[in-house]
């Protein structure tokens, strides 16, 4: 059964004079549980899609259902995790990952309890009490994560979260965010430009062109590789046959990521480029 569905979803930006045409009929299907990540050419619109899913931004047209109802924003259903942590300074670790509660008035001990088990089960257990600037990198995407999860999102949305890290700390925290992600059996959508960690994480790959932005090919990541942690999936046969494929298949597509605009003219009239 779908858990989130998208339906001929399209996507105009508008300004003064001009609209882009950032996604044009995507539809889509992910199930409950399932880790799905989305490569292609810059400006294809992998953005513009996590933000429509997330209820940020509304969709020109089509429709996006979340266990088959119209997705709002006031469901608080998503929770992001992003390329910086946003973590206040000024405030503990505990003060950070409880901001969520705090927001919503849900505050307890019980919240509090459950906060520092997260902590724990991400590898930093006694750091309530630090600030983060005492902390590495990858030491503040794993406060990050718990902040994320403590609300409990239906959805996480992983947009290149890795990608500010040294290459070691960003193989270690994929093994961590997997390993959580499928012990809470969470759906996540994760944006990257490293196929390398579509594969490694991801149950399938929605590989995107630009041009406008939409769904070229759907990629199935074999049962054998799903079942290792991202770290040995890169040591299996399979992974380099899938990654060839996923680079041809964006290497056919690169051309795409010229942005399409279309000009509003004095006159009136429409002028598109590419
Ligand atoms: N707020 C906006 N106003 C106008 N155009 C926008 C806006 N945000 C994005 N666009 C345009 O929409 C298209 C899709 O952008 P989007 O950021 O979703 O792509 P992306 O695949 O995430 O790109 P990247 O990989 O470079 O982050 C691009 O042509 C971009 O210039």
């Amino acid at each position: 059964m779908s858990f989130l569905t998208l339906d001929h979803v399209s996507h105009h930006y508008f300004s003064a004079k001009n609209y882009t045409k950032a996604l044009k009929d995507v539809s889509l299907s992910i199930k409950e549980g399932e880790f799905i990540a989305l490569l292609g050419p810059s400006g294809c619109g992998k953005s513009t899609l996590l933000s429509i899913i997330a209820g940020i931004v509304e969709h020109t047209a089509g429709q996006v259902l979340l266990e088959n109802e119209p997705i709002k924003p006031s469901d608080k259903a998503m929770g992001y995790m992003l390329q910086q942590d946003y973590l206040f300074p000024w405030k503990t670790i505990i003060q950070n990952v409880m901001i969520g509660p705090k927001i919503h008035g849900t505050t307890n001990a019980a919240i509090r309890q459950k906060a520092e088990a997260l902590l724990e089960k991400v590898g930093l257990p006694e750091i309530s009490e630090s600030y983060p600037g005492a902390l590495s990198g990858g030491m503040r995407q794993r406060v990050a994560l718990v902040r994320t999860l403590l609300n409990d999102p239906k959805i996480l949305l992983l947009d290149e979260p890795f990608s500010a890290l040294d290459y070691q700390t960003k193989l270690k925290l994929e093994n961590l965010v997997s390993a959580t992600l499928k012990s809470y059996n969470k759906t996540a959508i994760l944006v990257t430009h490293d196929i390398g960690e579509a594969i490694a994480m991801a149950d399938r790959i929605f590989v995107m062109e630009a041009n406008p932005g939409m769904i070229s090919k759907i990629f199935e990541v074999p049962i054998e590789l799903r079942q290792e942690a991202p770290f040995s999936v890169r040591k299996h046969p399979k992974y380099q046959m899938l990654f060839d494929k996923v680079w041809e298949e964006l290497e056919d597509k690169e051309g795409t990521s010229a942005e399409l605009k279309v000009v509003i003219e004095e006159d009136g009239t429409r002028n598109e480029n590419g």
